[in-house]
C-alpha cells in the first residue's frame, strides 16, 4: 500500500512535469529538485513546530518559488540549453543537499514526527495520516490534477501549448506570449513536484538525499516525455507506469547479476530515454488530431473586423557581426494598400520582416504603428496591436486543425473571437476539420494568411506566399489578397513572382544590398518590369 501511494504522490509530479515537457514542449529536467524542495521543506517546517496543513502549504510554495527562478533563468534558452541548464540545476540541488547538513542532515536526511496527526479546531476534526490516508489523498490529487489538465488541454490554453510545443517562432507571430506561459508552466509543475515530495516525506516519514537524485529527475522526464509528440492527458500516467516498474526490474537484474541495483536502475532509465526519444516522432504521426472544436465562441458578429493602421519604418539598419544587412531602410504600409517588397536573395527582404514583426531589434532606427514607436514592442504584443507575419516556409502545427489555429490566432483579439471567417476568406472552410498535413502546399501557405488575418492584426507582413503554389492557386491567392485589402489591411508582399507583384501591388520597394534604391509603382521599381535595372 505504501509502495502504490508513492507512486500516486510521483505521478502528480510526472502530470506536473507534462504541462512543461509534453504540453509546452520545454525540456525540463529538475523536477527531482522541486520534489525534494517539497520533501525537505515539509521536514523542515514540522521541525519547527509548524502544523501540518501550514507546512504543505508553505513547502509547496518554496518549490513554486525555486520554479519560478529556474523560469527567469531558463524560458529565454533555445530548448538544448534549457535540457543542459535543467539538468545542471538538478545536480546543483543534489550536491547542496549532501554537502549543507544544515539542510538534510547529510546521507542519514531528516525524520519526520511520527505519527503525523492532522488537526483542524475549526471543522473540530483530528486524524492520524496512515497509509490508507495517504492513499486516498495521493489518488484524490492525482484524479484532481487529471480532471484540470484535461479540461486545460481542451480549453483556450491546450490550443496556445500546442503553438508553443510545435512552433514556437509562430506562436509568438499568433500573438501568444511565449515566456509568460512557459514560466507559468514552470510554476505550476514546480509546485506539483513540490506537493508530490511533501507527500512522500509525510508518507515515509523521512526525507533523504538518496531518494531524490539526479536519476529521479532523469526517470520523471522521461515518464512525462512518453506521448510528448501529441500528448493527451493519459500519456503521462502511462508514461510513469512504465517508469515505475524500472526500479524493480532493476532490483531483480540487479540481484541476478550482483552488481549494484542503481547502476541497473540508471541504465535502463537511460536506454528507456532513448527509445522513448526515437520513437515518439514516428508515434505521434500515427496519432488521431483532435478534431473537437474547443468552447464555441459567444460573438461571431464582427467577423474580424479590422481597425485600419498605417506601419512605417524610419531608417532602420541591422547590423550582424561586421556584415550590414539592412541600411537606413524607410518604407511605409498603409491601410488597404499592397506594398511590394522585391530583390535579389540576400538583399534583405526577410530581415526587415524580422524588424518590422518585432523578432529582432534594428540597430538604429525606429518601427511606429498608429504613430506610436513599437520599435521595442514584443511579438507577441506587437501582434495584438495590429502587425504580424508569416513565414517563407509554411510553419505547420501538426496537431491542430485549420478551425483549431484559425481560432487560436482569434485569441490576440480576445478569449471569445472566432476565427473561422479567416478560413471563409481563404476558400479553405471545406478543409476546417482536416488534417492539416493533408493540405496541398499551397493551402498551407494560404492557412498562413487565414492564421494571420485571424488575429484581427491591420498590417500583415507577407513572406513570400505564392512559393509552392500551382497556377490555380495563385489565382486564389490574388483574390484572397484582395478580400484583405478590401477589409482596409494593409499588406507588405515579399515576393519574387512579379507578374502577381504587377497584378496586385499598389507600390513597390526595392531593396539592394540592405538599402532601398527604388520605390515607386511596380511598373516603374520591380527590373523585370522595367526590362531593365532599376529606377528610382
Ligand atoms: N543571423 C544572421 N547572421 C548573419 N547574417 C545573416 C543572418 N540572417 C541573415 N543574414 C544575412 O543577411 C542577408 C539578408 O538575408 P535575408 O534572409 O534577409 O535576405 P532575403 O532578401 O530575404 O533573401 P531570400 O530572398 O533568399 O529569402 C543575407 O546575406 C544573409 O546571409
Amino acid at each position: 500500500m505504501t509502495e502504490l501511494a508513492s507512486d500516486l504522490y510521483m505521478l502528480v509530479a510526472v502530470l506536473g512535469l507534462a504541462l512543461c515537457v509534453a504540453y509546452c514542449g520545454q525540456p525540463v529536467l529538475c523536477q527531482g529538485a522541486f520534489v525534494s524542495a517539497g520533501a525537505f521543506g515539509v521536514a523542515h517546517l514540522l521541525g519547527v513546530g509548524l502544523p501540518l496543513a501550514a507546512a504543505v502549504l508553505l513547502a509547496v510554495a518554496i518549490a513554486a518559488v525555486l520554479g519560478g527562478i529556474v523560469a527567469v533563468l531558463t524560458i529565454h534558452l533555445p530548448r538544448a540549453h534549457v535540457a543542459l541548464s535543467t539538468w545542471a540545476i538538478a545536480w546543483l540541488a543534489y550536491t547542496a543537499l549532501q554537502s549543507f547538513h544544515w539542510l538534510s542532515n547529510g546521507a542519514d536526511g531528516l525524520s519526520l514526527p511520527v505519527p503525523i496527526r492532522l488537526h483542524s479546531g475549526i471543522l473540530h476534526l483530528s486524524f492520524t495520516l496512515t497509509e490508507g490516508v495517504h492513499l486516498g489523498v495521493a489518488a484524490v490529487l492525482c484524479a484532481g490534477v487529471i480532471v484540470a489538465l484535461a479540461r486545460w488541454e481542451r480549453g483556450v490554453a491546450g490550443l496556445q501549448a500546442a503553438a508553443l510545443r510545435e512552433g514556437p517562432a509562430l506562436a509568438g507571430t499568433l500573438g501568444v506570449p511565449v515566456r509568460a506561459r512557459r514560466a507559468v508552466a514552470l510554476i505550476c509543475a514546480a509546485a506539483l513536484g513540490g506537493l508530490a515530495g511533501a507527500g512522500i516525506a509525510l508518507l515515509a516519514s523521512a526525507a533523504a538525499p538518496a531518494d531524490v537524485s539526479p536519476l529521479l529527475s532523469l526517470q520523471l522526464f522521461v515518464a512525462a516525455l512518453i506521448g510528448g509528440a501529441a500528448p493527451r492527458v493519459w500519456a503521462p500516467v502511462a508514461g510513469w507506469a512504465v517508469v515505475a516498474a524500472i526500479p524493480h526490474l532493476a532490483g531483480s537484474i540487479a540481484a541476478a547479476a550482483e552488481v549494484p541495483a542503481v547502476g541497473v536502475d540508471g541504465v535502463l532509465t537511460a536506454a528507456l530515454l532513448g527509445l522513448v526519444v526515437v520513437l515518439r516522432g514516428p508515434v505521434g504521426r500515427l496519432l488521431p488530431i483532435v478534431r473537437g472544436r474547443p468552447r464555441a465562441a459567444s460573438d461571431t458578429s464582427d467577423a474580424g473586423a479590422v481597425v485600419p493602421g498605417t506601419l512605417v519604418a524610419r531608417g532602420v539598419s541591422v547590423r550582424l557581426g561586421d556584415a550590414t544587412i539592412l541600411d537606413g531602410v524607410d518604407l511605409e504600409v498603409r491601410p488597404g494598400e499592397i506594398h511590394a517588397l522585391v530583390g535579389a536573395n540576400g538583399s534583405g527582404k526577410t530581415t526587415l520582416l524580422r524588424v518590422l514583426s518585432g523578432t529582432l531589434r534594428p540597430t538604429a532606427g525606429q518601427i511606429e504603428f498608429r504613430d506610436a514607436d513599437i520599435t521595442r514592442t514584443a511579438t507577441a504584443r506587437r501582434v495584438r496591436a495590429g502587425v504580424t507575419r508569416t513565414f517563407q516556409r509554411p510553419a505547420e502545427l501538426p496537431s491542430l486543425t485549420p478551425y483549431r489555429q484559425v481560432r487560436l490566432a482569434a485569441l490576440a483579439r480576445g478569449r471569445d473571437a472566432d476565427g473561422g471567417w479567416a478560413l471563409e476568406l481563404t476558400d479553405l472552410d471545406g478543409h476546417a476539420d482536416d488534417d492539416p498535413r493533408s493540405l496541398t502546399g499551397g493551402e498551407q501557405q494560404l492557412l498562413q494568411v487565414a492564421r494571420a488575418a485571424a488575429t484581427g492584426a491591420a498590417v500583415l507582413l507577407l513572406d513570400e506566399p505564392a512559393a509552392g503554389m500551382s497556377a490555380d492557386e495563385r489565382q486564389r491567392l490574388r483574390v484572397v489578397l484582395r478580400r484583405l485589402t478590401e477589409r482596409g489591411v494593409g499588406l507588405l508582399l515579399v515576393e519574387h513572382d512579379s507578374s502577381l507583384v504587377a497584378d496586385v501591388a499598389d507600390r513597390a520597394s526595392l531593396l539592394d544590398g540592405g538599402r532601398v534604391v527604388a520605390h515607386g509603382t511596380p511598373h516603374e521599381v520591380v527590373p523585370a518590369l522595367t526590362g531593365s535595372g532599376t529606377s528610382a
